[in-house]
């Protein structure tokens, strides 16, 4: 197993369309996926995640468009014959087979002798780290167990690209943290691309090198995971990704053509826009929590980005402090602080009156669209 540099397109789907008893689940899909990389597929439940998998899998056929796979048309290429491979998220390990026979199958169909059978699955089980369970029965396994045999199962072959969907659902918390981590070394490792389908954010965060976000199938932003939390294309992927709070605002006057005065829940203040604005217009105003901090009230200075709210909730989360500010129009903001930073700002009172305060430029500001 060699390390691969990504670069060309591994795998390109070309204005794809597909729909089920006359509903489009897909509508023009277009998607490239560089070689060597970890992807994410991340959407809200029904958005048509895993049906993107089947397509590339060849489980399921498009209505209309095209699927490349390493340069070659595969649209109409059966499943067998594509040279990539779908882990499920109930693993579907043949039952009557110990691990070594599972992993052994794609090989045997291939007609591939006993020694280079032999030597191939040795290895994966090695790589896998599951030597010791090579003879016993899927039954006999743990879900973290089960999960690991499924993946040596679908990379023996070596396919080209190996299809994930929701593969680690069905484990506990901290099995799934470990998983996380593994299927990363593993990706790594072997150089083969991974593209994984999961409605978990955190999840896609940690393991993936790209993040392609979808809604009613449509791909909504396909970027690095930084990208993504810190430019998010729309108000969608904004709230999908983390925890967000949204502020209303109006432009009182124009400063410049992206610069501008806006009013912001009752709060006066200047903006930078990446886009032009007018006086009147409607914009929204997104802030994470953790670019927020709670003051005691010394000054109300108008020129100072300072929201005035009253403590609702405060929750020490061990390295997080999490309070939840109730502002003028009865608006909830959520602020996040890392408690070793707090110093002597820890003793705020239930309803006490505190400024909220935020960073330089760490607003992500849109049209308002409602
Ligand atoms: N074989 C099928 N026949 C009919 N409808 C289907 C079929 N497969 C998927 N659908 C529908 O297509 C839409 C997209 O389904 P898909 O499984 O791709 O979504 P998903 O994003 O993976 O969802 P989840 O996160 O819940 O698994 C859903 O409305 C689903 O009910």
């Amino acid at each position: 197993m060699k390390e691969i540099i990504p670069s060309r397109s591994l795998i390109e789907l070309r204005s794809l369309t597909k729909s089920f008893k006359g509903k489009q689940v897909i509508s023009q899909f277009n998607l490239k996926i560089k070689n060597g990389q970890f992807l994410a597929i991340l959407g809200p439940s029904g958005c048509g995640k895993s049906t993107i998998l089947r397509l590339i899998a060849g489980l399921e056929i498009a209505d209309q468009g095209r699927i490349f796979l390493d340069g070659q048309d595969i649209t109409t290429v059966p499943p067998s014959k594509r040279n990539v491979n779908i882990v499920f998220q109930n693993y579907a390990l043949f039952p009557h087979m110990s691990v070594f026979e599972n992993i052994a199958f794609g090989l045997k169909i291939k007609k591939q002798s006993s020694s280079v059978v032999s030597e191939k699955v040795e290895n994966i089980l090695e790589i896998m780290q599951i030597q010791k369970l090579k003879n016993r029965y899927p039954n006999k396994l743990s879900g973290g167990q089960q999960q690991r045999v499924a993946i040596a199962r679908a990379m023996i072959n070596q396919p080209k690209a190996l299809l994930l969907d929701e593969s680690l659902s069905a484990l506990d918390y901290s099995l799934k943290k470990k998983m996380q981590k593994e299927l990363k070394r593993l990706q790594r490792q072997s150089g083969i691309t991974f593209i994984y389908v999961t409605h978990n954010q955190e999840e896609a965060f940690s393991m993936s090198d790209r993040i392609l976000i979808m809604k009613e199938g449509r791909l909504e932003q396909y970027a690095s995971p930084e990208e993504i939390y810190k430019n998010p294309k729309n108000l969608f992927v904004a709230k999908f990704v983390g925890e967000i709070n949204i502020l209303d605002a109006t432009v009182v006057y124009r400063i410049e053509e992206k610069k501008a005065r806006v009013n912001c829940e009752g709060l006066y203040y200047d903006i930078s826009t990446k886009f032009p604005t007018y006086q009147g217009q409607k914009l929204k105003i997104l802030l994470r929590p953790e670019d927020l901090k709670i003051k005691k009230i010394k000054k109300i200075k108008f020129e100072n980005k300072q929201l005035i709210g009253f403590i609702r909730e405060r929750i020490y989360k061990g390295m997080i402090v999490d309070t939840e500010i109730e502002i003028k129009n009865g608006k909830r903001i959520k602020v996040s602080e890392i408690s070793s930073q707090l110093k002597g700002e820890r003793n705020y009172l239930l309803n006490q009156k505190i400024e909220i305060k935020w960073k330089e430029n760490s607003e992500i500001i849109f049209f308002d669209e409602s």
